[in-house]
């Protein structure tokens, strides 16, 4: 019962109409919101990145620059008449380090044979090295200036870059090679890439886009490694075939990463700032958060807010409810509700009165028919019996006498068939009429049915019998005076049978007495009343015995019509 209760309220409905609510509006703020911040988050953070790889680009290639130049400059001043002079040529090359060490690695000269003939520091494996197997040798035989492709080193194992320059005697010939290399991670080089950090998860590569290799990464793993094969990762592919810019896509490793991507100047080198995309929106995560708690924390509120609402707009909704509930148990009567407020709850109360006070009028209506002859609106059988009852209580209590004058029309059917019914109704409307002036104030005239009627005397004193004499000669008179019908002027009579009673006896001995009586009048010619022969003295006294077949009996003056 409870639980039905709790599932058909008002509040449970408004609750859950209320969560709803607010579910729907969470998720839709939170896609809208989500969805936008994402957008907006990748972006600000793709472009922050695109400034730190066009940075870092710019950074490198300078260092690149910077060690080109001066390989040129020591080229362009080394003096042609050491180079058959090794030990020279290492003293040369002693001062140039010593004075500027940009090539941690140092610096080495090759002969025309393209053979490293001496080098300073000297590194184990390194002389009698032969630079023409390196792709590019060519061409710094044709006069250029070249950026070895990285390698780990045949002499030190480690990553390592090489710079080559041509060496040219006094008439410009190219009679040897000056070259510099330097381990990628030697301070003031490269070691920045690999020390820095964007983020706990983000990195930072130099990448060569025609080995498809890493050079350098703040990931020291990924040295001199392959990059994934094509197909792997989008935006490295287009990165690859020159894209520069910036882009979110997911990577060889299947995580979405924002990617930035930036040329290094004067090399054939890109810088490529990777983050992936969770990390790079810490913002989005903590409004996830944060709406998942403010729609928590609104829904508790909604909550609160509609069970106090139901409480305080719904209390007289649920007090007249309970009042209603009582009256129909019948613990109360029937009274209007009080009406607390002016709102929709007191519209809905005063709406219940008024249909209250209707129903209450329907139902005196149908009491009232159920007590009364609808033709003469007089008492019926029913409301008599009643009636009698309490003139019977009323009779002992008062010890004095009641009369029961039971009333037959003479000559009733013949108008009823000749005139019509309806000249009948009329007729016995008329009849009640008169005898009402009859009947005095506290009487009961009631109709029994048909042309019969009854008239209950109270308050009669000794002789009782006198009293309703007078009475029945009365209304003897009463219905004897000329009906003027519209059909012309008609004649009635009445025989009338009476019963009395000191208030001892029972009701329905005293109406058979009367009925008894009247049919004796019948019997004695009509137009006149019969006393019934006994006359009751205790509860239960027989009115009607044997030897009443005529009392008293007095014509009344003209019965006929
Ligand atoms: N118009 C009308 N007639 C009714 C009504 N109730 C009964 N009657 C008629 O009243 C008549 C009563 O018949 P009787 O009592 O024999 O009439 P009567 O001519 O007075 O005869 P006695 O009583 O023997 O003197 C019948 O014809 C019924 O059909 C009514 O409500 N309206």
């Amino acid at each position: 019962m409870m639980i039905k209760r709790i599932h058909c309220s008002l509040v449970t409905r408004l609750t859950l109409f209320g969560l709803l609510l607010i579910l729907v509006s969470a998720v839709l703020r939170y896609n809208i919101l989500i969805g936008f911040l994402e957008k907006e988050q990748a972006q600000v953070a793709a472009d922050q990145q695109s400034t730190i790889a066009s940075y870092l680009a710019q950074d490198i290639g300078y260092r690149v620059q910077e060690r080109a130049s001066y390989l040129e400059r020591l080229a362009s001043h080394f003096p042609s008449a050491l180079l058959g002079d090794r030990a020279a040529m290492r003293s040369w090359l002693q001062d140039h380090q010593q004075l500027l060490p940009l090539f941690a690695q140092g610096l080495f000269v090759a002969d025309g044979n393209g053979t490293i003939v001496v080098d300073y520091p000297p590194l184990d494996g390194r002389r009698a090295l032969s630079l023409t197997n390196y792709p590019d040798y060519e061409r710094v035989l044709q006069g250029a200036t070249v950026l070895c492709p990285p390698l780990n080193s045949p002499a030190s194992g480690k990553p390592i870059i090489a710079m080559l320059t041509p060496l040219r005697d006094a008439s410009g010939r190219i009679v040897g090679v000056l070259g510099g290399s330097s381990e990628l991670n030697a301070p003031g080089f490269l070691d920045h890439l690999q020390q820095a950090r964007l983020g706990p998860t983000g990195s930072f590569l130099l990448v060569s886009p025609q080995q498809k290799m890493i050079i350098a990464s703040s990931d020291e793993a990924l040295v001199l490694t392959q990059l994934p094969s094509a197909g792997r990762d989008e935006l490295m592919d287009q990165a690859l075939a020159g894209y520069r810019g910036n882009g979110v896509g997911i990577a060889a490793n299947g995580v979405n990463e924002i990617k930035a991507f930036a040329s290094v100047p004067g090399t054939p080198w890109l810088v490529a700032v990777t983050m992936p995309l969770a990390a790079a929106l810490p913002t989005v995560e903590r409004t996830r958060a944060l709406i998942a708690r403010g729609g928590v924390i609104q829904g508790v509120m909604v909550v609160l807010l509609l069970v106090l609402a139901y409480l305080w707009f719904f209390r007289p909704l649920r007090r007249a409810a309970a009042l209603a509930d009582r009256m129909t148990r019948g613990e109360l009567p029937l009274s209007p509700l009080p009406v607390e407020r002016r709102d929709e709850v007191g519209h809905l109360t005063m709406a219940f009165n008024g249909l209250l006070s209707r129903l209450k009028l329907h139902q005196a209506e149908l009491q009232h028919q159920a007590h009364h002859d609808v033709l003469t609106g007089l008492p019926n059988r029913m409301k008599l019996a009643e009636r009698m009852e309490a003139a019977l209580t009323h009779a002992c209590r008062e010890r004095n006498g009641v009369a029961l004058l039971f009333l037959d029309l003479d000559g009733f059917k013949p108008i009823n068939d000749t005139l019509g019914h309806k000249a009948g109704d009329l007729v016995l409307q008329e009849v009640t009429r008169r005898l009402h002036q009859v009947a005095r104030h506290g009487d009961t005239l009631a109709r029994m049915g048909g042309d019969e009627f009854v008239l209950l005397v109270t308050d009669l004193g000794e002789p009782y019998e006198h009293g309703a004499q007078v009475l029945a000669e009365k209304c003897i008179k009463a219905v004897s005076e000329p009906l003027h019908l519209a059909q012309g002027e008609y004649r009635l009579g009445v025989s009338v049978g009476i019963a009395v009673c000191d208030g001892s006896c029972d009701a329905d001995s005293l109406l058979q007495a009367a009925d008894k009586a009247m049919y004796a009048a019948k019997g004695n010619g009509r137009g006149c009343y019969v006393i019934a022969p006994a006359r009751a003295s205790g509860t239960g006294t027989d009115l009607s015995a044997p030897g009443g077949t005529a009392g008293t009996t007095r014509p009344a003056g003209s019965a006929h019509s």
